[in-house]
Parts: structure tokens; C-alpha cells; sequence
């Protein structure tokens, strides 16, 4: 299912999003390799969501360019995305899988098995035939990690995929996310949460009003920031 090239590393050159006369990222230089989960950081309306969506190549640069592995083509490529709300089909949680895993190129006679695995993998195994819509939301959370990791991305961006989860939820989603780059998926997520940067984060991307603030490891990045701006961010202040 995979293909022979990688979409790594992720550049960013001289990247800025406009929309009319706002500017949504300004300038953003930046590179993502392999290796640890990369976290998007930053305030409400800093530009998150939008870096993420460049980076999958759902949106095109206003100026600059966006390149997968030295590729500038944008097709669906090795990569994966996933958004705070995931739209499930009006089917089984199996059923969401399996359209999950026929978008992959699984070949039809394995998919009933690598449905189970996957639902196993994610906590689901016993909920495979329950309407994905009925599932609670950190239920529906993992269901989506599974359906996305059912394509076996190289790249899979996240967009805040436990904001609306308690902790107990949440840590569930977390150990899904950390089995996923253990075993060699490159995460790239947009989160607010800096216990979470703490527990999963290799390196942070820290924005601030569509601009790049600081790109460094997440130690570093939590314990001595190196601008205002990050420093004020970490002690919780409010940060425009
Ligand atoms: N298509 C668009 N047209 C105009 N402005 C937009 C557009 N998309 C996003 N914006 C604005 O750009 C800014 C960044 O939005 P974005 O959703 O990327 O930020 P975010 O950091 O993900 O925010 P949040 O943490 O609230 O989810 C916001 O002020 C938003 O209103």
C-alpha cells in the first residue's frame, strides 16, 4: 500500500496564507523530519488549523512553497489529516474502517481482518458492528485515528484531536498517537494543551498571530523560552 517515495522531510520556504487583505501565516520558514511528534503551538486564531491544512495540501501558499520530500506536487500522497470534529459515515464503526482501508488500496479479501486489527489497536474491537455515530466522542476519536491509520500514512497531521476530551479520553488518544510514532509515523499536531507537549512533543512550533515564533525542541520550549512571547505563553498568561 505505501509508496516507494517519502513526503519527508515537510519544508515550508517563505510561506504566507492570505484571505483578501488578511494575512493568516506571514513568512513562515520551517522544516519537519522524521523522528518525534512535531507540536503546533500558539494562541486562538494563530494560524494552527491553517499550517496544518498546508501541510496536507488541502491549501495552496499565497506566496512561498510548501515541499513533500523535495516534491512540490500536492496529491494525497503519504499523508493524513484529522480534524477536531471527525465526520463519520452513517454506518458501523467496521463499515468506517473498511471505507477507510478500500481509500488505501487494501485488497478486498484482507479487509476484514485488518478491520479488526485495527479496531483492536484502538481500543474497538467490541463496538466494530455499534453505528459509528452513536459511539461517544473519545470513541469517535479513536475510531477516526483508526480509520486514518488504516491508509498508513507516512505524515499524519492532527488538529487538536483531544480538545473537547476528558483526561481519561484523552490519555487513551495520547497512547494511540505515541504507538503510532513509535512505530514510525511522523505526527505533526496543533494542540493547546502544554501537559500534552510535554508528554508527546519532540519539537515545537510556536505561533503567534500567523507568525513563527520559535521552531525548537519541546524541552527547551517549555523550561527556558527563548522570547516574551513563548515565555508568556508557558506561564499561561494571555498571549495576543
Ligand atoms: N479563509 C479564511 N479567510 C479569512 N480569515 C481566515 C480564513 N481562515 C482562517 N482565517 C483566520 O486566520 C486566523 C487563523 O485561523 P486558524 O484557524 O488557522 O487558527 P488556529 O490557531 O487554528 O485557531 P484555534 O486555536 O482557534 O483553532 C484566524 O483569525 C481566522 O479567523
Amino acid at each position: 500500500m505505501r509508496a516507494a517515495v517519502s513526503d519527508l522531510p515537510l519544508a515550508l520556504d517563505d510561506v504566507s496564507l492570505t484571505s483578501g487583505a488578511t494575512t493568516i501565516l506571514d513568512r513562515i520558514s520551517l522544516t519537519i523530519g522524521p523522528g518525534a511528534p512535531t507540536f503546533v503551538v500558539g494562541p486562538n486564531g494563530s494560524g494552527k488549523t491553517s499550517l496544518l491544512r498546508l501541510c496536507m495540501g488541502l491549501l495552496a501558499p499565497s506566496r512561498g512553497i510548501v515541499t513533500w520530500g523535495g516534491r512540490t506536487e500536492s496529491g494525497p500522497g503519504r499523508r493524513a489529516i484529522l480534524f477536531q470534529k471527525p465526520v463519520m459515515l452513517r454506518r458501523s464503526a467496521a463499515a468506517n474502517i473498511a471505507y477507510g482501508l478500500g481509500h488505501a488500496g487494501c485488497p478486498r479479501g484482507d479487509r476484514a481482518r485488518r478491520t479488526q486489527e485495527l479496531l483492536d489497536s484502538v481500543g474497538l474491537g467490541a463496538l466494530a458492528a455499534r453505528p459509528a455515530r452513536r459511539l461517544s466522542g473519545g470513541e469517535q476519536q479513536r475510531l477516526a485515528l483508526a480509520r486514518a491509520l488504516a491508509r498508513q500514512p507516512e505524515i499524519l497531521l492532527l488538529d487538536e484531536p483531544t480538545a473537547s476530551l476528558d483526561p481519561a479520553a484523552t490519555r487513551f488518544v495520547e497512547e494511540i498517537i505515541l504507538a503510532a510514532a513509535r512505530s514510525g509515523t511522523k505526527i505533526v499536531m496543533a494542540s493547546h494543551d502544554l501537559g500534552q507537549v510535554r508528554r508527546l512533543a519532540g519539537d515545537v512550533v510556536f505561533l503567534v498571530r500567523g507568525s513563527l515564533v520559535e521552531h525548537v525542541e519541546a524541552d527547551a520550549f517549555l523550561d527556558r523560552p527563548a522570547t516574551p512571547q513563548a515565555a508568556a505563553f508557558v506561564r499561561g498568561d494571555l498571549v495576543f
